[in-house]
């Protein structure tokens, strides 16, 4: 990227010398009986107001004003212009490329106004005896170069003010806070191995950990008993997430039918936002935890594998775990809910953009896990 900061001091310099070269040098010949020149009337001056001015001005003080000062007030408005232009792009590409680069064009307004106002002072200066209209074109000038400057200086203090309290913020949260919070956000479909690589991160990072399944499947298992689904979201506590039997297939399904209602999720929002703004590190599992719960989370994952491995690996839990199943009803199941999470409206399955995909169907869970750890170290994490 161009370095700009040595071109803005240059640009800024070369305005300023352009400035006190006019104050020493030209401005005491064109001033000399004690009036303003045109360029420094910011309000405007009459047709009578420029008559008083040329017959007050010496023939020394036209040949400066026609002189040196018109190659002064072209040098110095050129430096000022790319000097306002460059800062205000500095400023506010960082949030925005495209709106820097359209109010970095606010002083070229004014660059253009300023070359107009000098070609028809130059006009005044050289006529025998100038016209009204010359001398009102010229002040027309003069406003609008005025009017175009002060909106320029604004956009840049204003531009200035938003970076320093940006700065201040960053400042107050690091002071604030402690650790700084780093959050790892990990998505992906059913049985990819999502709960398995976030322990283990957490472990490793000594981040702490929330499976955001448990919540929609604790609010499922309400609603399986009878509950509304926005109240049980409302309701639920942290104690909730130990509840018995949140694992079995019934809840999952449960589970992925609640998470289509947008009100539910609204609900459930903060209390995972609160978890991953926590101090000392998180590890978030879900399907929106990098697209909407955390998008600025410092590192994002997307695991993922295909539907058969994953309907194979939870198949093998549940009869490990001692519940009945079969392998094609499974597969069935995770192909059902992978489509309920993907197709939904609000908040569906997808890698955020920023997002690490790491597809585990041909991965031991020691690989996955340590190319998760080395995508989270990558983005800052230390263990
Ligand atoms: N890379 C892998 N290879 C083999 N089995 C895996 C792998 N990753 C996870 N598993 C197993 O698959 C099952 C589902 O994993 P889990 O981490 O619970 O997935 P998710 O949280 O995405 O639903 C678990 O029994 C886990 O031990
Ligand atoms: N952040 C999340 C987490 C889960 N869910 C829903 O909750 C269901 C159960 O999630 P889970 O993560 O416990 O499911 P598994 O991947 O462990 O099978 C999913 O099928 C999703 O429909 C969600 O919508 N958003």
């Amino acid at each position: 990227m161009l370095r700009s900061g040595p071109l803005l001091a240059f640009f800024g310099l070369t305005a300023l010398a352009g400035l006190i070269a006019m104050r020493i040098w030209t401005l005491p010949m064109i001033e000399a009986a004690g009036l303003p020149m045109l360029d420094v009337r910011m309000g405007g001056y009459t047709p009578d107001e420029v008559r008083a001015f040329l017959a007050s001005l010496g023939a020394e003080g036209r040949a400066a004003y026609l002189g040196p000062q018109r190659v002064l007030d072209t040098l110095m408005p050129v430096a000022l212009t790319a000097a306002l232009g460059l800062l205000i792009y500095r400023l506010v590409a960082r949030w925005s490329w495209w709106i820097g680069a359209a109010l970095a064009l606010v002083p070229l307004v004014y660059f253009a106004f300023d070359m107009l106002e000098n070609a028809q002072v130059a006009v005044i200066l050289r006529a025998p005896a100038p016209s009204d209209t010359m001398a009102e074109t010229a002040s027309r000038y003069t406003v609008a170069k005025a009017e175009a400057l002060r909106a320029a200086v604004a956009v840049a203090l204003v531009a200035l003010a938003a970076r320093a309290g940006e700065r201040a913020l960053g400042r107050g949260r690091k002071k604030g806070k402690g650790p700084m919070a780093f959050t790892v956000a990990i998505d992906g479909p059913a049985a990819a191995g999502k709960g398995t690589i976030a322990r283990a991160v957490a472990a490793h990072f000594g981040f702490a950990y929330l499976d955001t399944g448990l919540l929609y499947r604790a609010v499922g298992a309400k609603v399986t008993e009878g509950a509304d689904p926005l109240e049980a979201a409302q309701a639920l506590r942290a104690e909730d997430l130990n509840a018995e039997g949140l694992r079995t297939q019934a809840v999952a399904e449960a589970a992925s039918r609640v998470a289509v209602n947008p009100q539910v999720r609204a609900a459930l929002v903060d209390f995972q936002r609160a978890f991953a703004a926590r101090a000392g590190g998180a590890v978030l599992d879900g399907r929106d935890i990098g697209t909407v719960i955390c998008p600025e989370a410092q590192a994002k994952l997307f695991v993922t594998a295909s539907p058969e491995v994953r309907a194979e690996r939870r198949y093998l839990e549940l009869v490990e775990g001692g519940h009945e199943a079969t392998r094609e009803a499974v597969l069935d199941d995770v192909k059902a809910r992978d489509a309920r999470d993907s197709e939904r409206a609000t908040a569906p399955l997808r890698p955020a953009d920023d997002a690490v995909v790491i597809d585990t169907s041909e991965m031991s869970i020691k690989e996955a896990v340590a190319a998760a750890i080395g995508a989270v170290e990558a983005r800052g994490a230390k263990a």
